[in-house]
């Protein structure tokens, strides 16, 4: 499979959204990746509903939404109304992952489980198989520019033989600290979705970027 590419709108220049929006739909970006904070769940409050639903307006790209929030099961309808592909919950905010789950596939959008750095893949036994995706955070979630978490390679490893073993259709996506030295190792463990905010936004040529991650290939 192609490796597919996200752009995290989180380093986007937010005083020229629509031009950076643009530049996304003219890219050759897959999805469109958008981190929203509650300053609860991660030290940070990013944005919510009412930019999620301008954004939708102008992209032409699938949204790829990612819910640092606590208990994201009560905005289920509400991210399907903004039009969202992917709602991605985090394993620990959730409680009752598998109705959420459910829920998110009854209101029509894929389901994603987020699991923090700390996390292990094996939480995941009971769920793998209900799962359109899992997102494994390669930083602590809540910012931006953050330094890639070596681990995470290992980690997709371990995914990548829990998928195998279950039967489970369930595509890898990897969050933060996305660049030229990482990109190449995710994909080659396995990893599906490259999520890139700072590499691809802070470019000189972003589209350039883009192209980069996409023809990535496993060795
Ligand atoms: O979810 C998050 C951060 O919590 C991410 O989606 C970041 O926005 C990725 O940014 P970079 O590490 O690629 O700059
Ligand atoms: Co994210």
């Amino acid at each position: 499979m192609e490796t597919l590419v996200s752009p995290s709108l989180l380093a986007a220049d937010f005083l020229n959204l629509q031009r950076d929006i643009e530049m996304i739909n003219s890219s050759d970006a897959d999805w469109l990746h958008l981190d929203v904070m509650d300053g609860v769940f991660v030290p940070n409050i990013s944005f919510g509903f009412p930019v999620l639903e301008a954004v939708s307006k102008a992209c032409t790209k699938p949204l790829d939404v990612h819910l640092m929030i606590v208990k994201p099961e009560r905005y289920i309808k509400q991210t399907a109304k903004t039009g969202a592909m992917m709602m991605n919950v985090h394993y620990e905010a959730c409680t009752h992952l598998h109705r959420t789950v459910e829920e998110i596939h009854n209101e029509g959008m894929k389901a994603g489980v987020t699991l923090n750095p700390s996390t292990p893949v094996n939480m995941l036994e009971d769920i793998i198989k209900d799962v359109d995706m899992v997102l494994l955070m390669s930083v602590n979630p809540g910012f931006g520019g953050q330094k890639f978490i070596q681990n995470t390679i290992d980690k997709v490893a371990r995914l990548r033989e829990l998928i195998a073993r279950t039967g489970s259709k369930a595509l890898i996506e990897v969050d933060g600290g996305v660049q030229d030295e990482t990109a190449p190792l995710l994909v080659n463990a396995g990893v599906n979705i490259l999520v890139s905010g700072s590499y691809v936004f802070k470019a000189d040529n972003p589209h350039e970027k883009i192209k980069w991650l996409k023809g990535l290939k496993t060795r």
